[in-house]
């Protein structure tokens, strides 16, 4: 694609999941596009042509886009915010010490390159930011020239550029209508619904559709909960419930408990946000609640797959974890189920051997950080031999086509543990195998 003479030019800071995915597909719609990262090895990598992150197709637009000429990438923000007619800041917003979203990343950038910025930018902020946020970015920014809009990316790991070519809507939201019609403009070639209303209400939505997801799914983890109690069988019940329009059939589908970079945080920071404003989110707390049930549910599970009782140690159990990362199709481990039920799990004495096609060879340090004192192996099946217990945490396709028969032959004890009911169960028993699933009758 050619970029237009008129095509905004349009720095984004922050190369991370939602930076580089913003950069590389608002340089695929035709925009002129730098992408800014202070982290030497990022900036490396992406200048060699290779994503930093995992994620389906990312790759092959950078490499389309870097050859039309529409798409660059430069350590540190000066000199690109200089001649940046717009520039989204898609920065971290983890969680401080009391669950609230810490804002120092973005209102550091912001104090950055606020006096760097031409008198006709807008700055769009693309984190997930605090309702209010708008204001402690303008006026980090110093500017009153310089309109911030809030444009929240709804995009999900592992899909993320399917999902911001193809999105079920884009909200833009300001005080400002120009500033508002300048963002809205970028994403005009796209066929989607545009919600255009104020910042508070598009800071808003975020929080409010992030917190509704993890409510879903603490559901419906609840109600397996309640399968297994009376004998029901959940994936005949999320089938049943999901087909009335409207419950929908999406995020139905029970597991270990929600995680991930983002659920957990802002969950907590809608809580504390309620509370800030004198209201308490009650049913947000419980859902988080239910999430830390449901890790505590998943170890019992492995408890009782090695004949111990509930609360027993595991002093001398092998425990096979199949997946680390916090769900498929991502090699991302901020905040996995699959690690906090092993860490659990490792706490009672287990030892722990994993397998996650996402982490092998060399790890940078702060991956290798999260798996210590794992032993890591190559294959799946390499992790299961001698294992007491195998455990699925992560739904990785090929854990779905294991050969059981050489997992029966391998492992010293007898059952699978399938958090993510991935497996079928008759095929694990056909084996020679128990199963134990989430919320799937014991046959
Ligand atoms: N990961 C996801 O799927 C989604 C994340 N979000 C939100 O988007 C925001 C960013 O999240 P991720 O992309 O996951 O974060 P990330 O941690 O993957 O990326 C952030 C990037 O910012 C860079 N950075 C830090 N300070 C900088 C500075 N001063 N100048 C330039 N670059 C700097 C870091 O080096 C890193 O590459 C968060 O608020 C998150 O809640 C929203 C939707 C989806
Ligand atoms: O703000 C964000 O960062 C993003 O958070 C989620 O995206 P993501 O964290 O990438 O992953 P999801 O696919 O939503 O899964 C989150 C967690 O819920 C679990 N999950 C999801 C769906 C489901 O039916 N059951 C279930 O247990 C996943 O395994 C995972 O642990 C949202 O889906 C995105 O819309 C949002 O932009």
């Amino acid at each position: 694609m050619s970029t237009p003479s008129t095509a905004p030019r349009i720095a984004v800071i922050g190369t991370g999941y939602v930076g580089l995915t913003t950069g590389v597909c608002l340089a695929h719609l035709g925009h002129d596009v730098i992408c800014c990262d202070i982290d030497q090895r990022k900036v490396d990598l992406l200048r060699a042509g290779t994503a930093p992150i995992v994620e389906a197709g990312l790759e092959d637009l950078m490499a389309d886009a870097v050859a039309a000429g529409n798409l660059e990438f430069a350590l540190g923000n000066d000199p690109a915010v200089r001649t940046a007619d717009v520039v989204f800041l898609c920065l971290p917003t983890p969680q401080g010490d009391d669950g609230s979203a810490d804002l120092t990343y973005v209102t550091s950038a912001a104090r950055e390159i606020g006096p760097l910025l031409p008198s006709d930018a807008v700055v769009v902020n693309k984190s997930t930011v605090p309702v209010g946020s708008h204001k402690v970015v303008k006026a980090a920014l110093g500017r009153d020239d310089i309109a911030v809009v809030s444009n929240p990316e709804f995009l999900r790991e592992g899909s993320a550029v399917h999902d911001f070519l193809h999105p079920d809507r884009v909200v833009v939201g300001a005080d400002v209508p120009d500033a508002r019609e300048r963002v809205s403009a970028l994403y005009s070639s796209l066929d989607t619904e545009m919600i255009e209303t104020d910042a508070a209400s598009a800071e808003a939505i975020k929080y409010a559709s992030n917190g509704f997801l993890a409510m879903k799914i603490s559901f419906i983890n609840s109600v397996a909960a309640l399968c297994e109690s009376v004998g029901a069988d959940i994936e005949a019940v999320a089938r049943g419930i999901g087909t009335d329009d409207r419950i929908g059939p999406k995020f139905l589908k029970p597991g270990p408990g929600w995680g991930g970079s983002c659920f957990p945080k802002d969950s907590r920071a809608l809580v504390s946000i309620a509370l800030d404003h004198g209201y308490d989110f009650s049913l947000m707390r419980y859902v988080i609640e239910v999430n830390e049930q449901q890790h505590q549910r998943m170890v019992h599970k492995i408890t009782a797959a090695v004949g111990r009782n509930d609360g027993d140690r595991l002093d001398g159990v092998t425990v096979a974890a199949l997946g680390l990362t916090f769900k498929a199709g991502t090699d991302d481990l901020r905040d996995s189920p699959a690690l906090r039920i092993l860490r659990k799990a490792q706490q009672r004495g287990a030892a722990i051997r994993a397998y996650d096609p996402t982490v092998q060879g060399d790890l940078d340090p702060y991956r290798a950080g999260q798996v210590q004192n794992f032993d890591l192996a190559t294959t799946a099946l390499d992790a299961v031999d001698g294992a007491d217990v195998v455990v699925v945490l992560t739904e990785w396709p090929e854990f779905s086509t294991l050969d059981l028969a050489k997992v029966k032959e391998s492992l010293a004890g007898d059952t699978i543990v399938d958090c993510r009911n991935t497996l079928d169960p008759a095929t694990v028993r056909a084996a020679g195998l128990h199963y134990s699933g989430i919320g799937r009758p014991n046959l």
